[in-house]
């Protein structure tokens, strides 16, 4: 099957006090094309730097990233980001209507957006909210405004950093099901980090998981929660389950 997305021996380290730190060892992994991938693990296990490293927020120091089978830094930086769109958990907007953001992807590319309503109608906003200034939507709404603005540029590719952790169990459900209308729908493939255990389960294809700089498991997301390989992935769910 074809992989949209190849981490190839990926390593990234940081400085901290004077001090290189190791965060991703060399990673290597396949993402098959329209599926969705969770990814969990310990807090600062490198997660969100996997995902940063995918569209380029980051480069990794060794090891290659393909995308549709070229290396991220073989493609032109915009057009790489408008193929693999990033939606973080503040959904940050800036500064004007809620219109302004929804057509910022186009203004940047020098166009102006055809049919706003579409986009907002997509993702279940009423077109009254265009108008509205955008800083002042609920958590809910301003998430799926930040839907609606990646979709405008039909990424092939998104990644998902914790898009429901600030968010209330219903608009939390509601955005849950609106990335998986994506998936279905635009045969989208799916890089989503998560803390929630049960979310991970409900929505993924395959599951990773992050810890020690290292994709310790990865596996169909029906076995990788009730047969796990490895005994830290099973004390990684023990933990969480316990402590839930
Ligand atoms: N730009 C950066 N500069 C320096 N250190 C960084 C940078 N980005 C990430 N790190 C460090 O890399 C490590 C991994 O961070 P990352 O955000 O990828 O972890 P995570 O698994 O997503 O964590 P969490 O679940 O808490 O969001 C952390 O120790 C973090 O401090």
């Amino acid at each position: 099957m074809e992989s949209e997305i190849e981490l190839k021996n990926v390593c990234k380290a940081f400085m901290h006090d004077h001090e290189t730190v190791s965060v991703l060892k060399g990673i290597s992994a396949k993402v098959t094309k329209g599926t969705i991938v969770t990814i969990v693990g310990p807090s600062g296990s490198g997660k969100s730097t996997i995902l940063s490293l995918c569209n380029l927020l980051q480069t990794p120091d060794e090891g290659e990233i393909h995308i549709h089978g070229k290396e991220v830094r073989e493609w032109n930086i915009q057009e790489l980001r408008r193929l693999v769109g990033i939606a973080f958990q503040d959904a940050p907007m800036l500064k004007g209507t809620s219109l302004d953001n929804l057509s910022l992807p186009a203004r940047l590319q020098g166009k102006s957006l055809e049919n706003p309503k579409k986009y907002m109608k997509y993702v279940g906003l009423t077109e009254d909210l265009l108008s509205r200034q955008a800083k002042e939507l609920s958590g809910g709404q301003k998430q799926r405004l930040a839907f609606a603005r990646t979709l405008v540029n039909e990424p092939s590719v998104l990644l998902l950093d914790e898009v429901t952790s600030a968010l209330d169990s219903l608009a939390s459900h509601e955005v849950e099901e609106l990335v998986l209308r994506i998936n279905r729908e635009q045969h989208t493939t799916i890089l989503w980090v998560t803390h929630d255990l049960s979310q991970a389960e409900r929505v993924g294809d395959q599951t990773w998981l992050v810890m020690d700089g290292s994709i310790i498991e990865a596996a169909p997301t029906k076995q990788f929660f009730t047969e796990p390989k490895d005994v830290r992935t099973k004390q990684f769910l023990d933990m969480k389950r316990n402590y839930k």
